[in-house]
């Protein structure tokens, strides 16, 4: 049967022509191949370089264990672009902005490829001079990036930042997220919301204004400038939650018009907008659902039942850097009655503390618990303070607060 004209022949012509076998055959000039190889190894050495570049990053994104199962295309574009495989334009990473800083390769968002040294991002963190926020703040300055604070200060405090004072890559700034506000950034975290029920009771007309105006305003800011957006959404969005423990794809039982819903269908409204803006503008958002919190800088007034040390911090950042949208629960797993936390404090703060028995204020969940199996496979966080470890240093926190003790705090809590 003839053999196809486009299948290489030069073995069989060889063989035809009587030249010696594999053992004994002399070597071959190029000149002695047929024309079309001789053009295609001349002249297309530049060709097979790339095509063998890519094909060999193709095999390191394929074969690298930390690649998640759901890696979005862009961050495999992002290592191709890296490695000067693919243009610039290709990138995604919302209004054309690209995914990899120009000359250095250092990817913003996805995994860096290896022996590329990360490039430092701008980033926003709203909310920068509260409780959570604080402790962001240092993170990301520790990482190297450059961190714009932006707050009221309703109920942050000046002091959880001071400590940033005079390095160039800090910026404070006093301003209302529900007023707009234009800044050149890679990632906006949003957090500016008072939390604690003490706080957002006080002004529950502001407090859904900043959940619906602020986030808002946050997310056209991150669609102008092509930025990543996470929202730090709350437990709060289950309400009084009928399935126990939570998992993200329960969809809550929440009082619309109760005296905690400016803060519960704040944050509900909060989610809305931030997936209307993935799903719309192709925005590329996050969502991070936040179970009660304490530790060092917690406001001494706040009156959350404390249930997660702030190791949250280290989620919100691995899911910013990710490739998941979430909503992703953030939370402590580990359950214990309110006679059992009083103990604790009992045990590890006053012996001599009293226990009062008082009546749960309106609307306040019976209980709550997260399921956070879904931050455990994808994120790869879970929370690593236990109560009994964590509640002393947040108790030092207030100490010195309260008394100015001698023995000054670190920012983290260590002493
Ligand atoms: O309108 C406002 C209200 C509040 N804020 C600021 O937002 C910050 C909120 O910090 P808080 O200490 O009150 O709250 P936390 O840091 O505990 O919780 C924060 O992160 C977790 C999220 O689930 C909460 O919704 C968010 O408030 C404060 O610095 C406050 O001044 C604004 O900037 N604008």
């Amino acid at each position: 049967m003839a053999s196809s004209e486009l299948t290489y022949r030069g073995q069989q012509a060889a063989a035809a022509d009587g030249a010696h076998g594999p053992a004994e055959s002399k070597p071959r000039t190029r000149q002695q191949l047929p024309q079309p190889l001789r053009y295609v190894l001349g002249e297309q050495r530049l060709v097979f370089s790339l095509v063998g570049m890519a094909l060999a990053t193709l095999v390191f994104l394929l074969l690298s264990p930390s690649t998640t199962t759901t890696t979005s295309s862009s961050s495999s574009v992002a290592h191709l672009a890296a490695v000067g495989l693919v243009s610039r334009q290709y990138q995604s990473g919302g209004a054309g902005r690209m995914a990899f800083e120009e000359g250095t390769g250092g990817v913003r968002h996805g995994r860096v490829p290896l022996g590329l040294k990360r490039k430092g991002l701008r980033v926003v963190v709203t909310g920068g001079a509260g409780f959570v926020g604080s402790h962001l703040v240092d993170r990301l300055l520790a990482r190297g990036d450059s961190v714009i604070v932006v707050d009221n200060f309703f109920t942050g405090r000046k002091e959880n930042v001071a400590h940033h004072a005079g390095n160039p890559n800090f910026e404070m700034i006093r301003h209302d997220v529900v007023e707009p506000i234009l800044l050149e950034v890679d990632q906006i975290y949003h957090l500016a919301c008072p939390a604690s029920p003490v706080h957002y009771k006080f002004n529950p007309v502001k407090t859904i204004k900043t959940n619906v105006v602020g986030t808002l305003n946050m997310l056209g800011l991150a669609k102008r400038v092509g930025a990543r957006f996470l929202l730090t959404s709350t437990s709060e969005v289950y309400g009084d939650p009928l399935q126990h423990p939570q998992v993200e794809t329960y969809w809550g039982n929440v009082n619309p018009i109760g005296v905690r819903s400016c803060y519960d269908e704040g944050k509900r409204t909060a989610e809305t907008l931030t997936m209307d803006y993935h799903r719309g503008a192709n925005l590329e958002v996050r969502i991070a659902r936040i179970f009660n919190t304490y530790g060092p800088r917690m406001c001494i007034d706040d009156g959350r039942v404390v249930s997660n040390f702030v190791a949250q911090v280290e989620g919100l950042m691995k899911l910013m850097e990710g490739e998941h949208v979430g909503p992703f629960n953030l939370g402590n797993p580990g359950e214990f009655t309110m006679l059992e936390l009083a103990k604790v404090v009992q045990d590890t703060i006053d012996p001599n503390a009293r226990i009062e028995f008082r009546a749960n204020t309106a609307d306040d969940p019976h209980k709550r618990k997260p399921d956070i199996t879904k931050a455990k496979e994808l994120l790869g966080w879970e929370p690593k303070v236990a109560l009994r470890n964590g509640l002393p240093l947040m108790v030092q926190d207030f100490r010195t607060r309260i008394f100015g003790d001698q023995k000054q705090q670190q920012p983290d809590g260590s002493e």
